[in-house]
């Protein structure tokens, strides 16, 4: 099998498949530009990879698939490794343009979320009041998405940015469907993914700084961010159970996009932001136990957090937390206050 098709390797091993020198041009073309089983692979840059369904065998759906955004979010980075070598061994009919990212490949090396700043947060031309590796790398990121989806079909363009947790969750797998002015969520979408085993959906109610915000609100496409258990090393992710959503992506990539009956959205639990914790200076403190999980309710009228002269209050009903971290860098989110969505979708 062409070196392309292990991405992975590539990118953990930091190795470009570049075999020639510059006395040897066509060479390295080669090695970026391959086929296998008449599906073109197109090696774009580190941990990005554009594979192109064999003439005659594509359905018209454009697919970016990213994992790897926090370098220590291995689970689904070992699920897209298996879907492209599933494709490239013949067992899956690629009938999709598909785009695969690994969004930090230093970070994915070493181990850990980010190597200088959350990738995560730079997104939606935020990097551009940045410096350093992460900000560069975001940079390049949305250019391969735009350039990805660029003339490509919106109804039928969608991006999974596929992410683990730092902590435990009362409802293991959510997704957090972004925000655009006066653009509403999907309820389509919103079916595909109960089908893909989500349990609960945030939908945001304000612009951001992540990659699906980018490609939701800039590109135009439908772009959800999607949580699937907690944050391990390589190779100790057996307790994720990622089988629904393999198979609805497995789906998507063989050309069937058709979505469950209406009925099936009944159950799934929708909530909303109300308030975003912003952590302001080294004096911050977050009043909740070191092993909260994700969604635990909050006590209406406790003190959630300070900083300084800073208080945040529960005033919400039915209120739950969800990314509570103490942890993160003075400007970043130490939480969200999230309530039940009002809304019928
Ligand atoms: O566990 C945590 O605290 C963070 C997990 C994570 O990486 N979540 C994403 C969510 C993206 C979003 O807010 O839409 C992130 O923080 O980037
Ligand atoms: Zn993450």
């Amino acid at each position: 099998m062409s070196k392309l098709a292990d991405l992975l390797q590539l990118t953990l091993q930091g190795i470009a498949p570049v075999y020639g020198n510059e006395a040897e041009p066509a060479d390295d073309l080669k090695a970026m530009q391959t086929a296998i089983n008449a599906i073109r692979l197109h090696w774009l840059g580190e941990g990005v990879l554009q594979l192109s369904p064999a003439p005659g065998d594509d359905r018209g759906l454009s697919l970016l698939l990213s994992a790897g955004i926090h370098g220590n979010e291995t689970a689904p980075v070992e699920l897209l490794d298996q879907l492209l070598k599933r494709i490239l061994m013949g067992e899956l009919r690629l009938r999709c343009r598909l785009l695969v990212v690994f969004g930090n490949p230093q970070a994915m090396r070493q181990g850990v979320r980010y190597i200088e700043q959350d990738l995560n947060r730079l997104f939606n031309g935020r990097h551009k009041d940045s410096q350093g590796f992460e900000a560069k790398r975001a940079a390049s990121l949305e250019r391969f998405a735009a350039d990805f989806f660029r003339g490509a079909n919106l109804k039928k363009s969608l991006h999974y940015d596929l992410h683990t947790a730092i902590r435990g969750s009362k409802i293991e797998q959510f997704a957090l469907y972004p925000f655009a002015e006066n653009r509403l969520h999907s309820r389509a979408e919103l079916k595909r993914l109960q089908s893909a085993g989500i349990s609960a959906v945030l939908l945001q109610n304000r612009p951001a700084t992540t990659f699906t915000a980018y490609s939701y609100a800039q590109l135009g496409v439908e772009a959800i961010t999607l949580e699937l258990g907690k944050a391990r090393p390589f190779g100790q992710n057996q307790e994720i159970n990622l089988q629904k959503l393999q198979s609805v992506i497995e789906r998507l990539i063989e050309g069937d996009e058709s979505h469950p009956p209406d009925a099936f959205l009944d159950g799934l639990q929708l909530f909303t932001v109300s308030r975003e914790i912003i952590k302001q200076s080294d004096h911050f403190r977050l009043h909740l136990s070191d092993n909260i999980e994700n969604f635990s309710p909050l006590k209406q009228y406790s003190l959630l957090a300070e900083d300084g002269d800073m208080r945040w209050q529960v005033d919400e009903a039915n209120a739950r937390i969800i990314f509570p971290n103490a942890k993160v860098q003075n400007g970043q989110r130490a939480g969200l206050i999230i309530v039940p969505a009002a809304q019928a979708i």
